[in-house]
């Protein structure tokens, strides 16, 4: 057979093929089961992609009882890791606790809840890395409850990051009118100050940078780094982080630019309280923030129901819900899963933009 039609065989095959993206089960007591049902329930999505549920099966079941769902469930263990089936009439599995549905309280983090919800999480990351899931979405977890499971990170970002061996990390949110990167994340507002430094600015901006041109494919990524005092301080009037660390990163960072020959626009740091009406109305690709709050209050204002978290700097493929368990209406078959649908969404465009290992079955 000549070499030109087997090459394109195999580049249809290869088309046909679609990544295996794996999704953590989340907290069982929150909404990230049903959700995830929910979300499967979208055909389009198998036309993208072939879901893995990385948690427990009976729990899994009780969720497709909850929505009444027709799809069925089949189980895979980790001596069959490779026996996923593709049909939007099933889901895949991953059967990694054994929590006894019928025992579990909607809306009460325990110790054993929050130790499965590890397992969900180590167990993505390492299939991530070994390249058995092209990419790894997750529905949301407890942090509470990640403590009372003796965890010591705060979330998944920063778990995620230490079992990879990330070192410069970033957690973005992301929407169509508004994208947000955070230079400091899980600590309290009383430490933010002297955690703020020019490496950590610079570092942030970098990957911001890096991200919108090689996942988000944009071409001259439009930076503004935020102040951190109002009115950006104003001329140190009410505070000098903007003149002594914010300032000196966006000189470095623009210079470090130009340097490197990466066509990034970088400014600032503007006055918070107007920048994001900016951003969002198309003036710049992200914003550069100083803390969570800085950062999420705009944006889960504008993108609550659509927007997607990832972390950024990893080794492998992460998304995420913007949201968290939803504790209040958990298992009552009243939650929006539009959040974890765009996750998936971005994480199988993530595998399709980064040089990050496809996983096709
Ligand atoms: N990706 C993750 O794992 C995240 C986890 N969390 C954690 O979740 C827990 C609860 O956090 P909260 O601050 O209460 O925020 P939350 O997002 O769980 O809930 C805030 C409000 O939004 C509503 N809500 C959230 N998601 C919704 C959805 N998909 N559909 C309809 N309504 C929804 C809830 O009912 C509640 O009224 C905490 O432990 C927090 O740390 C918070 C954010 C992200
Ligand atoms: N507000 C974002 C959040 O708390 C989610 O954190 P993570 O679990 O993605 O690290």
């Amino acid at each position: 057979m000549p070499t030109s039609i087997m090459k394109h065989e195999i580049k249809e095959k290869y088309m046909e093929q679609k990544p295996v993206v794996g999704i953590t089960m989340g907290d069982p007591c929150g909404i990230g089961p049903e959700i995830i049902v929910s979300a499967l329930e979208e055909t389009e999505l198998h036309s993208i992609c072939i879901p893995l549920i990385i948690g427990d099966a009976q729990i899994m079941q009780r969720a497709l009882d909850l929505k009444k769902s027709s799809i069925v469930i089949h189980k895979i263990n980790f001596n069959h890791i490779n026996s996923i089936h593709h049909s939007p009439d099933l889901i895949n599995v991953l059967n990694i606790s054994c929590l006894y549905a019928e025992t579990l309280k909607p809306g009460i983090p325990t110790k054993v809840t929050g130790l499965a919800m590890l397992d969900y999480i180590n167990t993505a990351v390492d299939l991530a890395v070994t390249g058995h899931i092209a990419a790894m979405v997750t529905a949301p977890i407890t942090k509470t409850a990640l403590k009372m499971a003796g965890s010591p990170f705060h979330g998944h970002t920063e778990l995620i990051a230490s079992r990879t061996g990330a070192q410069n990390y970033a957690m973005m949110l992301a929407g169509e009118r508004l994208k947000v990167i955070l230079v400091t994340i899980h600590i309290p507002l009383s430490e933010v100050t002297e955690k703020l430094t020019i490496e950590k600015i610079i570092e942030t901006i970098e990957i911001a940078g890096d991200a919108l041109h090689n996942n988000f494919g944009i071409k001259a990524p439009r930076i503004a780094v935020a102040g951190v005092n109002p009115h950006a301080g104003e001329e140190t009037m009410f505070g000098t982080e903007e003149e002594m660390i914010i300032l000196p990163a966006v000189k470095k960072a623009q210079q470090n630019a130009q340097s490197r020959g990466k066509n990034f626009i970088i400014e600032g740091p503007f006055p918070p309280d107007t920048i994001f009406y900016h951003a969002a109305n198309g003036k710049y690709d992200c914003v550069v923030c100083m803390y969570h709050d800085q950062g999420l209050i705009p944006f889960k204002l504008i993108h609550f129901s659509d927007g997607v978290n990832t972390t950024l700097g990893l080794p492998i493929i992460r998304t995420s819900v913007d949201h968290g368990t939803a504790y209040d209406i958990a298992w009552k078959n009243l939650a929006d899963h539009q959040s974890l649908l765009q996750a998936i969404k971005m994480a199988v465009q993530q595998t399709n933009h980064s040089s990050h290992r496809q996983c096709l079955v």
